[in-house]
């Protein structure tokens, strides 16, 4: 857990925790006992700690912060230990020092870093404060302002940028731990008290009352409804305006709230999911322990609109050399010039700058209308209209022209993948890859395998969803997969609730309370509503292929609100054209403002359905679109469409904007109680029996006559039901 060694007059202490030295409750008492080891021994005369591996490290092992065996009060008074050991104690930063790792390193009188390590206090991300004594060390060594953004945004920074801001001494390119032997043989002897960071004071600013109060007015817009960053803030405060052993005293407290305050549970759920979806398996048995990806040297792109303009930019920036081809040359030019000037923009924002990017180079980015041109990728996503027959005539054309093996992707956001692969002659090539928009932004890629796509496909798309920095979600094949039909019941419920007397402000406010980045009527408005009308129009909800003599709010029995069918016939499609659920002050607009037409349209709308108005209050509306979402997800678990709660609820953190320190819908779900979301689905069914999202899903009626399991026993009463049948 920690290696004791010597080097001369040097006391080597590697903490040695695979795969990155997470603190453990055995690595911090080995920890303690180097170094009391290294105090009693007369020979030693200064003190090195590195980690194994070329990690220094992570951090607390964050699933101590939910066993029983709490590690949470052990690590403060170790770093204590470190800063007043008489002999100087020198840290050896290598790969990444974050959260309590950092501290550690903090509390050494001298840190040393080899320029590719990074360095945080990602406390903030999974709702701690860095609660062994980083909050009051950190802005002692580098000043309020550094601090305080390092510690309530948890970004980690590069080792160049730490040397700029103080954070360590000095940083090597070559071999780290000879260079930190060095220093500390070289420091013995010198006087300790200036490199004790809890007796130096904080560097001041001319205007420290100002600068806080406008920082913590930052903080809070930031958070919306997530407790850790104002928390940090008040810690970091605490350092500016108290002695340091009273800051000690108020971080200690402040992190007690947070660790007790659920959003804790939630974030610390929500990093280790993401993780767990990286281990994908289909019921068919295929798995990522089994199947290897293949490489990935060039790709394509068919179609330059929104979506596949986004992907170009994200393939380049991951530096995959790339053919974007459009049906045209006049859409060709259009797109473009739009993806250039996203590149030219990402490129800014970039360390390395336009020209690393090289995304003038023909060789790493061509565009052209020549299908040939794609014999020789190994992969192509297409990103054309969402239509069956332009898509299948696409597919088949791709499986005349690419070469053996190469990987055929569809960016389709619901459309049934073994249909578009029965248009090839390679379906085990076939697989779905559901960017979000903007793609070159939103982090989330839902994979969908169809029934012929092959291990390898999976495998590879997984690959191509880590080299584009997204996180990919395997999921099966249905219409709207796992987000978007996780999406259709609960859009579904906000429009009803419209219907019976709601407002979509009024909506909207519920959910972006609850901690949405935007409401449903906000979001479609984004979206565009014309989507989801064409997608109706297909299905024959709609338009002209509609039977006459249907009952407006009646399909197939069950209820219907044409509600956004009646606002795309007036050319309401939200922001593009200025008008949808909100007006906004011209085509293309972001700013959302009520609509007294819309208002009267309801208020009409009622009248001509004969539909009593009723006061709905704010609970009605946070449970019956949740839950209703929650519903469906259950039903998705029961059908394997997705192998785990987690999988929904990375997709909906990463695609969906659902609040992170809530965990995802079914995390959600767990922390609510499942009685209570199946006895309120009972309710709210019986009150609308036409509803089927309303109908609570077998398997949540299962989970529950189960008595509630904990969500990570879930699955396991699936598999026996189905070993049973
Ligand atoms: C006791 C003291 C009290 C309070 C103060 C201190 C608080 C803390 O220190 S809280 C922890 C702060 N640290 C972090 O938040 C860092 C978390 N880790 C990461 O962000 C990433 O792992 C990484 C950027 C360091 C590396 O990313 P990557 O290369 O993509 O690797 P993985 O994320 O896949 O990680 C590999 C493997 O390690 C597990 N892991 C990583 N960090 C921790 C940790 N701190 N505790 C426990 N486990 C950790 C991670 O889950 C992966 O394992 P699995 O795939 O099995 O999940």
């Amino acid at each position: 857990m920690a290696q004791y060694a010597r080097s001369s007059a040097v006391a080597v202490i590697r903490l040695c925790n695979p795969p990155l030295n997470a603190l453990s409750l055995a690595v911090l008492q080995a920890l303690e006992d180097g170094l009391k080891k290294a105090d009693a021994d007369p020979s030693v005369k200064a003190v090195m700690i590195c980690g194994e591996n070329r990690k220094f490290s992570a951090g607390a092992d964050i699933r101590g912060f939910s066993s029983p065996k709490r590690h949470e009060g052990a690590l403060g008074p170790i770093v204590s230990l470190i800063e007043s050991s008489e002999k100087p104690v020198v840290a050896a930063i290598e790969g990444v020092a974050l959260g309590g790792g950092l501290e550690v390193a903090l509390g050494c009188h001298y840190r040393i870093a080899h320029v590719k390590a990074q360095m945080g206090l990602p406390e903030v991300t999974i709702g701690l404060l860095p609660g062994a004594e980083g909050t009051q060390r950190l802005p002692r060594l580098i000043g309020l302002p550094a601090a305080l953004d390092m510690i309530t945004t948890g970004k980690h920074i590069p080792a160049t940028e730490a040397l700029k801001l103080g954070l360590v001494d000095e940083i090597v390119e070559e071999n780290t731990i000879e260079a930190a032997i060095r220093l500390a043989n070289k420091v013995i002897g010198q006087p300790l008290g200036p490199r004790r960071l809890s007796l130096k004071p904080i560097p001041r600013l001319p205007n420290m009352e100002a600068f806080l109060r406008e920082a913590l007015v930052k903080v809070k817009k930031q958070a919306r409804g997530c407790l850790a960053p104002e928390l940090c803030f008040q810690a970091v405060r605490a350092a500016a305006e108290r002695p340091f052993a009273e800051g000690v005293r108020r971080e200690r407290e402040l992190f007690q709230v947070l660790l007790t305050s659920g959003q804790a549970r939630a974030l610390q759920y929500a990093f280790f999911a993401e993780r767990a979806v990286r281990r994908w398996d289909t019921p068919s048995g295929a798995s990522w322990s089994s199947a290897a990806p293949q490489p990935v040297r060039k790709a394509a792109v068919i179609g330059l609109g929104t979506m596949g303009r986004g992907i170009v930019t994200s393939l380049v920036k991951a530096n995959i050399p790339l053919v974007a081809l459009e049906q045209d040359l006049e859409y060709l030019n259009k797109g473009r010039k739009a993806v250039m000037l996203l590149l030219e923009r990402e490129a800014m924002k970039m360390e390395r700058g336009a020209q690393a990017l090289d995304f003038h180079n023909p060789a790493r980015l061509q565009f052209t209308v020549d299908f040939d041109l794609l014999h020789d990728v190994d992969l192509v996503i297409e990103a054309v209209f969402e239509n069956m027959a332009l898509k299948k005539e696409i597919f088949h054309k791709l499986s005349k022209i690419c070469k053996p093996g190469a990987l055929l992707c569809t960016n389709t956001s619901a459309l049934n993948i073994d249909e578009i692969a029965s248009a090839t002659s390679c379906p085990q090539q076939v697989i779905g890859t559901h960017f979000f928009s903007p793609a070159h932004v939103m982090r989330l890629l839902e994979i969908i395998y169809g029934r012929h796509t092959s291990p390898t496909a999976i495998a590879t798309a997984m690959q191509l969803a880590k080299a584009l920095k997204k996180v990919g979600v395997v999921v099966g094949n249905c219409f709207g997969f796992v987000g978007n039909r996780m999406m259709f019941p609960y859009v579904q419920q906000a429009v009803f609730l419209l219907e019976e007397g709601s407002r979509p402000e009024a909506v909207d406010q519920v959910l972006e309370d609850f901690g949405f980045k935007l409401g449903p009527f906000r979001m479609s408005d984004l979206a565009g509503l014309d989507v989801g009308w064409r997608s109706r129009k297909d299905q024959g909800l709609t338009g002209p292929s509609l039977p006459a003599g249907t009952p407006a709010r009646q399909r197939q029995g069950q209820r219907y609100s044409p509600l956004p069918d009646l606002l795309c016939e007036q050319g309401r499609f939200g922001q593009k054209t200025g008008k949808g659920w909100y007006q906004y002050e011209r085509a293309g607009g972001r700013t959302a403002t009520p609509d007294p037409w819309l208002h009267s349209f309801l208020s009409h709308y009622r009248d001509t359905h004969h539909i009593k108005t009723r006061f709905i209050d704010q609970e009605e509306i946070l449970e019956r679109c949740l839950f209703s979402l929650i519903n469906e997800g259950f039903a998705i678990l029961a059908e394997g469409i997705a192998s785990g709660p987690e999988h929904l609820d990375v997709i909906y953190i990463n695609g969906y904007g659902w609040p992170k320190h809530r965990g995802g819908p079914m995390f959600y779900a767990s922390t609510v109680g499942l009685p209570r979301v199946l006895a309120k689905l009972q309710k709210y069914s019986e009150v609308h029996p036409d509803v089927p999202g309303l109908r609570p899903s077998a398997f949540l009626k299962k989970l529950v006559a189960a008595g509630n399991p904990p969500i990570k026993e879930w699955m396991s009463y699936l598999s026996q039901q189905s070993s049973k049948l």
